[in-house]
């Protein structure tokens, strides 16, 4: 790998202490992205632990094959096939699920994966580049509504219209195939620039997160993780901005909330399911050192999460 497409992990230690590892428990790293949280926790394992490690992207499971150890099983999958994968490895309870979300360094950095205008490259932006639209095929597509809809939902951009009306405008000259048309296309039609931001940030943000349905995913993936927890079990969640950390906030707070009694039905607190997890402490940031060694720290945020008993 060359230096320039190495990830550096994020909240490293912190992550791995959070899953409290048992040496012989099974685990999930539903991102293994270039494995350095998963080499982590294959460190703390005994011989009789299990890692399964998940990722979308090809690259990254072709990374993965370096490391010769019988205990981690790498799989090409998006995690919301979660349950489906355990199944056909037969397991049905985990000890431990560690998601770090959103995009590696290495798909940032590599020109050729289109996710980023700091190069000119095809608009790709797909994590998992055997299957599924790429950008440039969405937007030969997609309606003005629509384009503004995802820029405006997932980039929080105020000038969405102005820019899904300059992508129309654009695409009748013929196709929007690169980056920097994309890039040059969203900087005329954005009016006022966030400082220290170049202007298509937002719009970029959008489309990788829309093309890689990257908050189905999440919503999806986080009840089943709760089904599989054995008691005692962490879910461990690193987000990188609000729209994620959102959706893992509310999860975590839902789940772990006592139940409500309905107020004119006959039903006793003790007749009700008791709450599935309880908070682990609060939601953990990198401190300055981190993020002064790796800028990409600085929006993390880290979740946990435990599951309470398991009725019989
Ligand atoms: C932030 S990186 C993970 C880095 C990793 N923890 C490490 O230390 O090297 C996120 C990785 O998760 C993968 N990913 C993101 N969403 C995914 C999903 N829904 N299913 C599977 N993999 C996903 C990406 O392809 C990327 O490789």
């Amino acid at each position: 790998m060359s230096a320039q497409l190495q990830h550096v992990s994020v909240l490293l230690t912190e992550a791995v202490d959070a899953l409290a590892i048992k040496p012989e428990g099974i685990y999930v790293d539903g991102t293994f992205g270039r494995g350095g949280h998963s080499r982590a926790v294959l460190a703390r394992l005994g011989a009789g632990g299990r890692l399964i490690a998940f990722d979308r992207d090809p690259a990254a499971i072709a990374a993965g094959q370096a490391i010769a150890d019988p205990r981690l099983e790498l799989v090409h999958a998006p995690f919301s096939e979660f349950a489906v994968v355990l199944d056909r490895l037969g397991v049905s309870a985990v000890d431990g699920v560690l998601l770090d979300l959103g995009v590696s360094s290495p798909q940032l950095d590599d020109a050729s994966r289109g996710m980023s205008f700091r190069f000119d490259a095809p608009l790709d932006m797909r994590m998992d580049t055997s299957r599924g639209r790429t950008v440039a095929e969405w937007l030969a597509e997609a309606s003005v509504a629509e384009i503004t809809e995802v820029i405006r939902d997932y980039g929080e951009e105020r000038f969405a219209y102005a820019i899904a009306k300059a992508i129309a405008a654009a695409r009748t000259g013929g196709a929007i195939a690169t980056t920097g048309q994309l890039a040059a296309i969203v900087e005329k039609a954005v009016r006022t620039r966030e400082p220290g931001q170049h202007p298509a940030t937002r719009s970029f943000q959008a489309l990788r997160i829309f093309i890689n349905q990257e908050l189905e995913e999440l919503t999806t993936v986080l009840p089943d993780c709760v089904a599989r927890l054995s008691e005692g079990g962490r879910l461990v969640v690193i987000s990188f901005h609000s729209l994620e950390d959102r959706i893992v906030k509310r999860f975590l707070r839902d789940e772990a909330r006592p139940p409500q009694l309905p107020s004119r039905l006959p039903v006793r607190a003790a007749d009700l399911p008791p709450p599935r997890l309880q908070l682990v402490g609060k939601a953990q940031r990198p401190g300055e050192a981190e993020v002064a060694a790796n800028p990409r720290a600085r929006s993390a945020v880290m979740r946990v999460a435990e599951r309470c008993g398991v009725a019989a």
